[in-house]
């Protein structure tokens, strides 16, 4: 028996709890959860005082989501520091997440120093796909310098298979619809293809984020609109996705509260991208026997659930179901595996 604390630091939110783990069972004793803290801020001290005010004991291990842990890491790891080195390069390839989920890391180390921290990567799941998934069609060099698709939300996915066990069906796609939205093929229990790229930035629309975007249109703002790199950063991790189509909110309890013709838009496009890329999915499967729903859209809204799969019935029988994303659940486990 021991406890396990889980950082899940998120484009837009910190989500943090204390586990006591025996055997296979996992007990939130406290689970909550932050905006994501600026620079300079210290959401450590923060836990730590939520930790001691309510008595609970400090964690024996802690465990962290890393969204990306560049082409060496691919599977969940204790952190030392040769893996801090190798997360320090991984930055580059999710800037909205790594960076902020890096200082984590080394701020936890330094509060926890006898505590073994374990970091587990939304990577690892989708290093079952195949060559031609994975495969981004450019020329070799860059391709072999670790260009290819990673693929996200995989703790997220992980927590939907492990739930669904032994009875989980051949051809499953997982719609995990947060601020971050994404989605995966899943043949017998792994991942076979997905919608996210080299970072979380590409695949479905998002909140904040467009989602495939044609490339040219990138070309196009450097050469006629004098783009550089930190001002399409910017636009593709911040100021686009239901934010960007809606000229406010990337919040989808607000779209819907709002007839603005600007929000309707919003929510008519992501549907229509989410459908769109759950029909590719079933392609990359030959078919399909399960469509689950996850994330705060995808657990909490009906109405977009249903209009996405209302779009679908050609596809033929199959069942749907919304499932609870268990993320820190899954950085839990890992942590305890491979901590002690
Ligand atoms: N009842 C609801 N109806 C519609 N959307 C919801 C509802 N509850 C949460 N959401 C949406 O879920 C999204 C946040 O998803 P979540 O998975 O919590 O985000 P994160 O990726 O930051 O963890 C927001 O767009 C929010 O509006
Ligand atoms: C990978 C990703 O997009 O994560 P989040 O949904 O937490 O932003
Ligand atoms: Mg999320």
């Amino acid at each position: 028996m021991g406890h396990v604390l889980a950082l899940n630091m998120g484009s837009s939110s910190l989500k943090y709890g204390l586990y006591r783990v025996e055997g296979d069972t996992c007990k939130p004793l406290l689970s909550d959860q932050t905006e994501a803290p600026g620079a300079g801020a210290d959401p450590i001290d923060a836990i730590v005082d939520a930790l001691t005010s309510r008595g609970l004991p400090a964690p024996d291990a802690v465990g962290h989501r890393l969204v990306h842990g560049g082409p060496r890491i691919r599977a969940h790891a204790r952190i030392d520091d040769a893996l801090m080195a190798h997360l320090e390069d991984a930055r580059a390839f999710a800037p909205l997440h790594v960076p902020a989920a890096v200082d984590m890391v080394k701020r936890a180390r330094a509060a926890f120093p006898d505590a073994p921290q374990v970091a587990c990567f939304d990577t690892a799941f989708h290093a079952t796909m195949p060559a031609v998934a994975r495969t981004l069609p450019l020329p070799a060099d860059l391709r072999e310098g670790g260009i290819e698709r990673y693929g996200f939300h995989g703790l997220s996915y992980e927590s939907i298979v492990r739930q669904l066990g032994a009875a989980i069906p051949s051809r499953v796609v997982v719609a995990h619809l947060g601020n971050g939205a994404s989605l995966c093929a899943v043949r017998d229990g792994k991942s076979v293809d997905t919608t996210m790229g080299l970072t979380p930035t590409g695949g479905i629309v998002m909140g904040t984020r467009p989602g495939d975007l044609d490339p040219g249109v990138l070309l196009y703002l450097m050469r006629e609109r004098g783009y550089d790199a930190r001002r399409l950063e910017l636009l593709v991790d911040r100021e686009s996705g239901l934010k960007g189509l809606s000229g406010g909110t990337s919040d989808m309890r607000q779209l819907h509260a709002s007839n603005d013709p600007a929000a309707v838009l919003a929510r008519d496009v992501f549907v229509h991208v989410a459908r769109k890329h759950v029909a590719a999915m079933v392609a990359s499967l030959g078919g399909i026997d399960l469509l689950v729903f996850t994330g705060g859209i995808g657990e909490n809204d009906a109405v977009t659930r249903e209009a996405i799969v209302e779009g679908l019935g050609w596809m033929g029988a199959f069942e749907v179901r919304v499932m609870q994303t268990e993320e820190d659940e899954q950085i839990v486990r890992h942590t305890w595996h491979l901590a002690s």
